[in-house]
């Protein structure tokens, strides 16, 4: 069975310093994945390292069963916000546009039909009054669902998004699992990277409990526990008194 996402054995250091040791995991098609550790543990290392953003010392990643080359029109990426140059000069149409050159083909001019499909995603996320507005004059959250329309319009199959979260308002963030929800429903499979311990068994049905290494990977159900949040979190689990549900459910 082809599965989008294959990583075996990555290990990846900065400056000779290892961020991530030995990671292997194989993705399940049309399911939502939380990629759950504390700061510094390498989650936005181990998602750009696996989009070839950052170099690894060793291993092998398969997208599809081939090569991210091959696959590159399938595979969709939402930076973390705080890494975008938002004072890029480009108002919020062209960027949800820019998600359709896979398509269109890069020095070709976007078609009507893909300035439709940009104009249906930007609707989509509630943002079609904003398409002439400069990104550098939209609010975070705005932002953040600007770059999730542009995910949209690529219709890729496998989708990478670095904390689309954060910072965003209660609004904003269910407008967001909803999106996730129904990309679902229409079999794509999305990796996010999230801090929200609390929303996890809502929102994702695999997670990825990561601190350097694997710490536990699986359904849900099955491995997002006290026991395996001690292990990723350690002595930084304090926070769990605050949250006795959480406690109970060991
Ligand atoms: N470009 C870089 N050069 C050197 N070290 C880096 C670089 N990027 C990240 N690191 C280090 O690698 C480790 C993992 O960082 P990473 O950003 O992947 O963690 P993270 O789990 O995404 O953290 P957070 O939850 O804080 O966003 C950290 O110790 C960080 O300081």
């Amino acid at each position: 069975m082809v599965h989008p996402l294959s990583v075996e054995n990555i290990t990846v250091a900065y400056h000779k310093k290892p961020v991530l040791h030995e990671v292997s995991f194989t993705v399940p098609e049309g399911k939502l994945i939380g990629i759950i550790g504390p700061n510094g543990a390498g989650k936005s290392t181990l998602i750009k390292t696996i989009l070839g953003l950052v170099p690894k010392a060793s291993g092998t990643i398969e997208f599809f069963g081939s090569t991210y080359k091959k696959q590159i029109k399938r595979i969709g990426y939402v930076p973390q916000r705080g890494t975008v140059d938002w004072d890029f000069p480009t108002n919020a149409l062209d960027v949800v546009t820019m998600g359709r050159y896979g398509h269109i083909g890069w020095m070709k001019r976007p078609k009507k039909e893909d300035i439709e499909i940009a104009k249906a995603c930007l609707q989509k996320v509630g943002m079609l009054e904003y398409a002439d507005r400069q990104i550098s004059q939209l609010s975070g959250g705005q932002q953040q669902r600007v770059f999730l329309a542009r995910a949209l319009a690529q219709d890729a199959d496998l989708y990478f998004m670095d904390e689309p979260f954060v910072g965003v308002d209660a609004a904003t963030e269910k407008a967001i699992i909803t999106l996730l929800n129904e990309l679902k429903e229409r079999g794509k499979t999305v990796l996010v990277v999230h801090h929200d311990l609390q929303t996890v068994k809502e929102y994702f049905d695999w997670v990825l409990l990561l601190n350097m290494r694997v710490i536990a990977y699986g359904k849900t159900e099955e491995v997002f526990n006290l026991d395996n949040l001690q292990k990723t979190y350690g002595g930084k689990l304090a926070f769990l008194k605050e949250r006795p549900a959480l406690a109970r459910e060991k």
